[in-house]
């Protein structure tokens, strides 16, 4: 007796091809729509290519240890399938159906649309987790969205998933860090565990090298008997049929400047075109904003509400662009690749793509990691045209001609594992028990030198010790920590400088997007109020002038407007600092505050920055710094409080690239101090013999 059929409801009534190659391919009758109401929502689920598939996917989940979904964007199987799952019996006895998603807007916004077309409440039978924030409740959630690096942190204090009946690993295309770790992991976990289903889904991936990944080969584990095992080879299916078509337009000719390009294409849809809105995407906040303001001078007269779309958006700015177009208006909505994958933005007809996106670029040798703006993969150029007929048929601008499109765009992307630093993914697998990291069971093997580098960093700050295993306490304490390791080494050390009260809340504001608020038009009175906060110190002690302003004025927003504070990323650095202090107490540290003894703060800094020091080039008439680890040339960037300050010393937070590098979040240090917090890293250089 299978055993999640609803008695009487839903048994396959099609048998399924299931060829013993592991690639199957099938056609079953739907269920009938008995169980199902009439309403709009559960008509539009029917009309959606995935539901024609419904019973093969089941029969395939049930019989398979991992099925692989290949379907175009759009078909529904981010929304149908948990939802499917959850019909055929997945979630009952305390189970839970996990989806993940590469982003944090793909993992709210579809979970939202989820517990919509299930009528329920959203964070009740259906959640969501994400970094700092989670909307789910134990033993009523049933189906969860998560991002891929949330199920990875969760897999610290439950290695097996042991609640998870089926994970689904969904835009597995993308190949983030996470999503690759992750793949991996799962493939062990499934060893131990033969009983959990993964389901694999995206509408651009290479199901065959996949399919090959995943054929695990099983131990024999003693099962009941009436606990059969599901096939050890994984299941393809590809989901025929798509929603509504996307027209493609190629340009005749290359452009030479793709922003300027786009906003051409922008005013003329505006121009030519029916109602639709229209989603363009670029690369960075940058030239998103660029753009904004080049549309926005037009758009007063010609009906065009454009908005921009950046992660570390304020909830209220992202609400905006999900919420339904004004009459008589036009929605514009200029957007980085989160928009790329799993989005629905109701009323877009028109998809300009630009070609481009930012992408990290990591150089182990001098350990600099680069947002680049570089061309995207065809994999890519085929999700964001996916943005365009979800709900009716639809255009795409493609500022690229089709020969590059045709002959020269890559397929798919390089892996992310490929091309960041592995910091936080040795620290991760560390922390799960998986010691010998260059063997594990990698979908693309990481570069050694970048492994090497992460080894020697963790080392460098105490995280690992000699034999490469988590130091205890410190690098136990790390991985617990869902920060970038050297953020929390550094709160780590706070405690021994008797600081962390006040370093969680640098914590907090440097893992927000920025708690200023970008101004155009309004840059030197921005500039005056900014020095009202400014510390000589640097950006750190500024963030706690800003965060004890915006206390003492009672957390009010007013007081954000009157100084150029973003009031809803301020609410978020209070929510991520209650979260840490919560963190803390459990690793038994004690909150102290230092009292603004900024000399201390600073120490504390430096215990997890000590790595990114740097010295100012002396007679340099364009404040050059070389960093001292590798004498790379850097500069403040002109949004930090030392810009044009200069101090010889600095120690910064990250470095972001341009036309050169530039220091973000800087502190003026003594060197001296960089010795006193990492003796192993630094050395005083004794002067040369004197010549005799
Ligand atoms: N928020 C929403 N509002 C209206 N319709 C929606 C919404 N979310 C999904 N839909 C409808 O459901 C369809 C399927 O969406 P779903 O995200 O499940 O597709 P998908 O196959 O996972 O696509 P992708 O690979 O692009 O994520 C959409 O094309 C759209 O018609």
């Amino acid at each position: 007796m299978s055993k999640y059929w609803k008695p009487g409801s839903e048994r396959p009534r099609t048998v399924l091809v299931d060829d013993e190659e592991g690639g199957v391919l099938f056609l079953s009758s739907p269920p009938s729509s008995s169980g199902f109401g009439h309403s709009s929502l559960e008509r539009q689920r029917q009309r959606l290519p995935v539901y024609k598939y419904r019973t093969a996917i089941l029969y395939l989940v049930e019989n398979h240890a991992t099925t692989i979904i290949v379907g175009e964007t759009g078909s529904g199987k981010t929304t149908q399938i948990p939802q499917y799952l959850k019909e055929a019996g997945w979630a009952e006895g305390g189970r839970v159906i996990a989806c993940t998603q590469p982003r944090r807007l793909a993992v709210q916004s579809v979970a939202s649309r989820v517990a919509e077309e299930m009528g329920v409440k959203l964070g009740e039978e259906v959640g969501y987790t994400i970094r700092f924030e989670d909307q789910t409740k134990p033993n009523v959630t049933k189906i969860k969205f998560l991002t891929d690096g949330v199920l990875l942190r969760e897999m610290m204090d439950d290695p097996l998933l042991i609640k998870y009946s089926v994970i689904m690993v969904d835009e597995a295309h993308e190949r983030s860090l996470s999503t690759d770790m992750l793949l991996g992991l799962l493939k062990k976990v499934q060893r131990r565990r033969p009983q959990l289903r993964i389901i694999i889904s995206s509408a651009t991936i290479d199901a065959k090298s996949m399919s090959t990944f995943f054929h695990i080969r099983r131990r024999n584990i003693g099962q009941a008997a009436e606990d059969p095992t599901p096939s050890e080879l994984p299941a393809i299916l590809s989901v025929e049929g798509k929603g509504y078509n996307v027209e493609i337009h190629y340009v005749e000719e290359p452009v030479s400047d793709y922003l300027q390009a786009a906003v051409n294409t922008v005013l003329s849809i505006h121009d030519k075109e029916p109602p639709g809105d229209i989603l363009v995407f670029l690369t960075g906040q940058d030239d998103i904003n660029a753009a904004v303001q080049l549309l926005t001078e037009d758009a007063q007269n010609n009906g065009l509400l454009v908005l921009p779309l950046f992660s570390g958006l304020s909830r209220a700015d992202q609400d905006l662009i999900f919420s339904p177009t004004p009459k008589g208006k036009r929605k514009v909505v200029i957007s980085t690749n989160i928009a790329e994958t799993s989005l629905t933005l109701e009323g877009i007809v028109y998809v300009v793509d630009s070609g481009f996106s930012k992408q990290r670029f990591y150089n182990p040798i001098p350990d600099i990691e680069n947002l680049v703006v570089a061309p995207i993969s065809k994999a890519s150029a085929r999700q964001r045209a996916g943005r365009a007929g979800r709900v009716q048929p639809g255009k795409c601008f493609r500022l690229y001609t089709e020969e590059y499109f045709v002959k020269e765009m890559p397929a798919e992307g390089i892996p992310e594992m490929q091309r960041s630093s592995l910091v936080s993914c040795v620290i991760q697998l560390k922390a799960l028990g998986i010691d010998n990291i260059l063997g594990f069971d990698w979908l693309a093997s990481p570069s050694p030198e970048a492994m090497i580098r992460a080894l020697e960093v963790l080392y460098s700050l105490g995280i690992l010790d000699e034999d490469a295993k988590l130091t205890s306490p410190t690098g136990f304490q790390v991985a617990e920590i869902p920060l970038d390791p050297m953020i929390s080494k550094m709160i780590l050390s706070a405690d021994t400088y008797g600081c962390s009260e006040d370093i969680i809340t640098i914590a907090a504001v440097l893992s927000v997007q920025s708690i200023w608020i970008s101004v155009r038009g309004a840059q030197k009175e921005f500039d005056e109020v900014k020095l009202r906060f400014a510390a000589a110190e640097g950006d750190h002690v500024t963030y706690l002038n800003v965060y004890k302003g915006f206390i003492h004025s009672g957390k009010s927003s007013q007081w954000c407007y009157k100084n150029y504070i973003n009031y809803h990323a301020m609410k978020k650095v209070i929510d991520i600092r209650e979260q840490l202090s919560r963190l803390l107490r459990r690793l038994g540290i004690v909150l102290k505050s230092c009292e603004r003894d900024t000399q201390v703060l600073r120490k504390a800094i430096i215990a997890g920055f000590f790595a990114h020091a740097c010295c100012l080039e002396e007679f340099s008439p364009n404040g050059m710094y070389k960093t001292i680890k590798s004498s790379q040339e850097v500069y403040i960037h002109p949004s930090s409080v030392l810009f044009r300050v200069n101090p010889k010393w600095v120690v910064y937070h990250s470095l972001v690239s341009t036309d050169k590098h530039y220091m973000r979040n800087v502190i003026a240090i003594d060197p001296s101090w960089l010795i006193e917090a990492a003796p192993h890293f630094y050395q005083v250089r004794k002067p040369n013999p004197a010549p005799y």
